[in-house]
């Protein structure tokens, strides 16, 4: 973190968005990107493999491991299989993090709600040093429960909006590794983006040498 003076407590950002900083302890975060390393070198050389989705506007900055379903473009949608191979479970003990994380964060916003959350759908996003992401919204999802994000490596200024266009006014908050951001209620459809990450901000031991992983965790199905 560079500004370590700045106060970090547990915030509802804005009505349907709660930041949880530091929420996962370094040892954990470094567990976690061992298991998603095992799980990506498994699928290298298969359809499944992580990779750089090309989209209409451009091909992403970020490689995405998939878990649970396969996020597909043109047209965007879930699926389960590609090629005929399945997409690989999430882990239990990821599943439970996203569950114990959202229960967290509904303390502190009551739109966030908790009894039905069933994680059946987590993307695993690897940004390279600097790397990016354009406002955008998560849409292909048919349940309406909230997302929730877990932040490891480098730092990154996330932005959210409103729900109609990419216009101000929008919040920003730091992610630092270890960090949850969990948006839903009126926030769920909001546009939200990565417009910066910044290199060689990461701690050490968090298992990753450069840039940044940021998982969410997403119900797909209602
Ligand atoms: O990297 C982040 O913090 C946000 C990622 C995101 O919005 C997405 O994967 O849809
Ligand atoms: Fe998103």
């Amino acid at each position: 973190m560079l500004f370590d003076a700045l106060p970090r407590t547990n915030t509802q950002v804005t009505p349907g968005v709660v930041h949880l900083p530091n929420w996962l302890p370094i040892d954990q975060q470094a567990d976690i990107i061992g298991q998603l390393r095992a799980i990506a070198r498994a699928l290298s050389g298969t359809p499944l493999a992580m990779a750089r989705p090309q989209l209409k506007s451009g091909r992403m900055q970020v490689f995405m491991l998939h878990l649970g379903r396969y996020w597909a473009t043109n047209p965007y949608r879930y699926v389960t299989h590609v090629a005929g191979q399945p997409v690989p479970p999430i882990p239990a003990n990821l599943t439970k993090l996203a569950m114990d994380a959202l229960d967290e964060a509904s303390h502190y916003d009551s739109s966030l709600t908790t009894t039905s959350f069933r994680p059946d759908m987590a993307l695993v996003n690897y940004y390279p040093p600097g790397a990016t992401m354009g406002l955008h919204q998560d849409l292909n999802e048919d349940s309406p429960a909230p997302i929730v994000s877990l932040s490891i490596g480098d730092e990154a200024l996330f932005r959210i909006g409103g729900t109609e266009n990419r216009n101000k006014p929008w919040d920003d908050v730091t992610l630092t590794s270890g960090d949850i951001i969990v948006f839903g209620g009126p926030k769920r459809l909001a546009f939200h983006g990565v417009p910066q990450t910044r290199p060689g901000t990461l701690p050490e031991g968090c298992g990753l040498s450069d840039g940044r992983i940021n998982i969410t965790f997403r119900q797909v199905e209602a």
